[in-house]
């Protein structure tokens, strides 16, 4: 894996693959001069405005540099990838032109008193002022650098905003091209083609005010997305900053648009994040990934008590606050709850996960739930109810009603978390539609039962 050590590693998603319906356009390989290991183009190599074009600019003989500068009204995308896949890419042009930079604007409705006195009349219509307002608005953070905060109050499930890729690297360039500077060079190459007004907006992550001299400048490698098996970068995604317990799910939808969604109530004031690695990694895994951007102090150190780290779930700082408690118990105490918490959800995550276990009670069931929200892991519900909604259809009788209710909210979650069209949002459809004529339906009661008669 490259030394993307900025970059926000999402669990994999789904890549874009269907090419069928689709427009296909041929290019013609036979036009491509592959050359090894250079960055100087033939002079005459400009990309064309619109359409797919496949330079000349190789990388040993395998990795080029593709443009389509017209896709997304002028926005352009710049791919460095192999032959094969820009092929696959290219097809894809009509999905791609489909994902755009769009911040979903929130609307308010304000009644005026006479409205709210007539509230509830059938016969009259109540007055209303509706205004569109950002969600959102950009802002410094004190040793995060900037990010975004909540100008309004968001609810779990509010889509925030969607970006557009313009940037696609093949995860093998950085394992093949194994000097750093070689990959830098055709990096830096590739993003030099993009429309003025996106190589502006690329080239805005990469300064940081962090450093102790004002600026430092990332590299192309630092700012990219891991979805295998390409490198992907939105740069109307980069303000969003990081937590290991974030308030915000995203996901990359089948035209490459990554979306971001609110996955837990948001108050006027609060920071936007997301999360750059799984949150259900240990500790001590999160730790060593945040740490580089900024170390984690000792939650005995009177360091801990700066505000200056970067994940409140790595110091035990707010999370006791976070969840309401009156009384936030001592950072080390939070800590050492949450360790047990994670360590917990995951012993039962693979009992629930395991079709031959014998059955799992609802007790087990509830608690595994119970966890998760204690942990604030909200942007991770969609396979907690998934597995709730399941184990309680394997036992049947016993408790259908929650294997309906578990199923639903399993949708909900699934719709933040992945997308209202996914795989995950249409099984779990399908469950809470017909718990009983659903192939879970006391699965586990079958399997006692010949284990039983078994012996
Ligand atoms: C996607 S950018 C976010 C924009 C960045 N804050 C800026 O001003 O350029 C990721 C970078 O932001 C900073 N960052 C994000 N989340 C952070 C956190 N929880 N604590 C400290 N720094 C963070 C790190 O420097 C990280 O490399």
């Amino acid at each position: 894996k490259a030394s993307n050590e900025d970059a926000p590693q999402p669990d994999p998603v789904p890549n874009a693959k269907d090419g069928k319906n689709l427009v296909y356009e041929q290019i013609d390989k036979s036009q491509v001069v592959y050359t090894s290991n250079t960055t100087s183009p033939d002079p005459n190599s400009i990309p064309p405005t619109s359409g797919w074009w496949a330079s000349n600019i190789c990388a040993q003989k395998t990795y080029c540099i593709y443009t389509n500068l017209g896709l997304g009204n002028g926005r352009g995308i710049v791919l460095l990838t192999k032959h094969a896949d820009f092929q696959k890419i290219a097809r894809l042009d009509q999905h791609l032109e489909k994902a755009e930079d769009r911040i979903e604007a929130a609307t308010t409705r304000t009644t005026t008193p006479e409205g709210a006195e007539t509230a509830g009349k059938e016969d009259r219509q109540i007055p209303k002022q509706e205004a569109e307002e950002k969600p959102f608005s950009e802002s410094y953070i004190l040793s995060k650098g900037h990010g975004l905060i909540a100008t309004i109050s968001l609810r779990r499930g509010k889509p925030l905003m969607s970006a557009a890729p313009v940037l696609l690297v093949h995860e093998d360039f950085f394992a093949d091209i194994w000097r750093k500077s070689e990959r830098n060079k055709f990096l830096e190459k590739a993003v030099s083609f993009l429309p003025p007004a996106t190589r502006e907006a690329f080239d805005r992550q990469r300064t940081t005010l962090l450093s102790s001299n004002g600026t430092k400048e990332r590299t192309i490698e630092q700012i990219l997305l891991a979805p295998p098996p390409h490198y992907i970068n939105y740069p109307s995604m980069f303000l969003f900053t990081h937590s290991c317990r974030p308030n915000i799910a995203f996901h990359i939808d089948g035209n490459l648009a990554l979306r971001t969604t609110v996955a837990r109530k948001v108050a006027p004031g609060e920071e936007l994040t997301i999360a750059y690695i799984d949150p259900l990694l240990p500790r001590k895994e999160r730790q060593e990934w945040v740490g580089r951007f900024r170390p984690c102090p000792s939650p005995s150190s009177p360091e801990s008590s700066s505000p200056y780290c970067p994940c409140p779930a790595c110091t035990g700082h707010t999370s006791s606050k976070l969840h309401g408690h009156p009384h936030p118990s001592s950072p080390t105490d939070e800590l050492s709850k949450s360790d047990v918490r994670l360590f917990e959800l995951n012993r039962i995550r693979s009992q629930l996960r395991n079709h031959d276990s014998p059955p799992v009670p609802p007790e087990t069931i509830e608690y595994f739930l119970k966890l998760h929200l204690e942990e604030g892991l909200e942007s991770k519900m969609a396979e907690a109810y998934e597995l709730a909604a399941i184990n309680y259809n394997y036992l049947g009788q016993e408790d259908d009603k929650k294997a309906k209710k578990y199923a639903e909210l399993a949708v909900q979650a699934a719709r933040i978390e992945h997308g209202r069209d996914a795989n995950e949002v249409v099984a779990m459809r399908i469950l809470a539609g017909d718990v009983r004529g659903h192939w879970s339906w006391e699965y586990k009661l079958r399997f006692r039962g010949k284990k039983v008669r078994g012996g």
